[in-house]
């Protein structure tokens, strides 16, 4: 192993409180919300194939356009309570929301900057508005931001000339006095959702990014931080030159989920998705696939069962006011929630042999795993294999405690559950009480 200035500071998870209540979400909400969201991935009858924030990007917008669009900004329609409470109804326990996107508008009236809310027709911070209503809930709240900013003329993608270093300086000390207001002004954060620094700019500054997570986590402790912000001082990220993990979580699962548990590396981790293939500000046209509730509750529980934490994008309109589809998958998956969190909320990896049936969980510290069952076979018979030195007590539907299912004992340590092998409209879960033996 190499000796690292600027690797990572720690080997393994966090065990602070803080990181256990992180471990526990199981179900967040990603909030992408600013001035794209105006052209909602369109621009005079034509539609932008990309990702909508990243319009001002395409070589059909004229900067000038995009770059005076937040003159519209006016969301008359924007409420944070409804947000809050829409969330909350969708069992939701922290939310991601865009401070700054990579084009640099500010939702918070920032003193280093013009180009911020304050100065669009809405004139009030967007940014207290939803750390308020959303802690108001009991929500957790992290703050996205982008590192890279298209507006800020001092951004650079590398640093070949002396005068791209000088100006990169002076965007360092940017980013740190914005990052210092947001944490300054929006105490209830929990933690930084940092994107756009994958640039060379940014993997050749690896002792700043050092330097800067020490200063915002002793400036406000218990601060969580993904792997997405760092770089060593090889200008590697994520994971440093020793392939150890750089931040309090592997924050590499956008729009993916690992397929086994040996994918994370025994990190904590969550996966960020969109509702839509992608496409993460609001786009008038939902191109392609977009996913169902029963797609989004799987992909819930595939997270969960691997140890993670699965967190869903919405993009509002420029209003301030949702899709309906989005309104529906929050209010389907909330009421599934309602009844089912207890397999959600608190859980973690089982270590059991994976099942075609759907995905284990296990409440941390307690002698529950819960089955939560996607594809019942033709056979009704769902069979498991328990770990090693585990034996399983009793089994019950959730949602019918008193009344215990058949267990039916196979060779080689595996048991069938026999249930029904029709009529199911969603997902269902099983609890299986533990117990060590043989
Ligand atoms: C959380 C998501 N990260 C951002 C991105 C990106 C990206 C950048 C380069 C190549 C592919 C994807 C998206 O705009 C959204 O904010």
């Amino acid at each position: 192993t190499k000796v690292l200035q600027h690797g990572a500071h720690r080997v393994g998870k966090r065990t602070d409180a803080e990181m256990a209540t992180w471990r526990g979400y199981g179900l967040g909400q990603f909030i992408h919300w600013g001035v794209y969201s105006l052209f909602g991935g369109e621009l005079n009858g034509n539609y932008y194939n990309g990702a909508a924030e990243w319009i001002r990007s395409w070589k059909d917008m004229p900067h000038g356009v995009y770059d005076s669009a937040y003159k519209q900004f006016n969301p008359a329609s924007f409420n944070a309570t409804q947000w809050a409470k829409m969330a909350k109804q969708m069992g939701v326990r922290y939310v991601t929301f865009t401070t700054k996107h990579h084009d640099g508008f500010c939702l918070w009236p920032s003193k280093y900057t013009d180009y911020t809310i304050a100065n669009s027709p809405y004139k009030k911070d967007i940014v207290k508005q939803v750390v308020d209503a959303y802690s108001k809930e009991g929500i957790d709240v992290y703050l996205y931001f982008s590192v890279m900013d298209w507006h800020n003329p001092d951004w650079r993608y590398d640093l070949k000339t002396k005068e791209d270093s000088a100006a990169f300086e002076r965007f360092k000390l940017f980013t740190k006095n914005q990052l210092t207001e947001l944490l300054q002004q929006y105490p209830q954060t929990k933690g930084l959702w940092f994107d756009g620094t994958w640039d060379n700019s940014w993997k050749k500054s690896g002792a700043f990014t050092d330097t800067l997570e020490q200063y915002l986590k002793t400036l406000h402790p218990g601060l969580i931080i993904g792997s997405r912000f760092r770089a060593d001082e090889f200008g590697n990220r994520h994971v440093d030159a020793n392939g150890v993990l750089m931040g309090d979580y592997e924050q590499g699962w956008e729009r993916k989920i690992p397929k086994t548990y040996a994918d994370v590396h025994g990190n904590d981790w969550d996966c960020v998705m969109t509702i839509p293939e992608n496409g993460w500000g609001y786009q008038k046209k939902w191109l392609g696939h977009w996913k169902s509730t029963n797609e989004i509750l799987e992909m819930t529980a595939q997270c969960v069962s691997l140890g993670g934490n699965f967190v869903l994008n919405f993009g509002p309109r420029a209003d301030g006011t949702f899709r309906p589809e989005e309104v529906t998958i929050a209010k389907e998956a909330g009421d599934w929630m309602k009844i089912n969190s207890a397999a959600i909320y608190n859980c973690e990896y089982t270590g059991w042999e994976k099942q075609d049936w759907g995905y284990y969980t296990k409440k941390t510290g307690e002698n529950k795993v819960y089955m939560i069952v996607f594809n019942v076979p033709v056979s009704g018979s769902l069979k498991i294999k328990p770990a090693k030195n585990t034996l399983v007590d009793k089994a019950y539907l959730l949602t019918a405690p008193g009344k215990n299912l058949s267990l039916e004992k196979l060779d080689y340590g595996a048991s069938f559950i026999h249930v029904s092998s029709t009529g199911y409209k969603q997902p269902f879960v099983i609890v299986l009480e533990t117990k060590e033996g043989s």
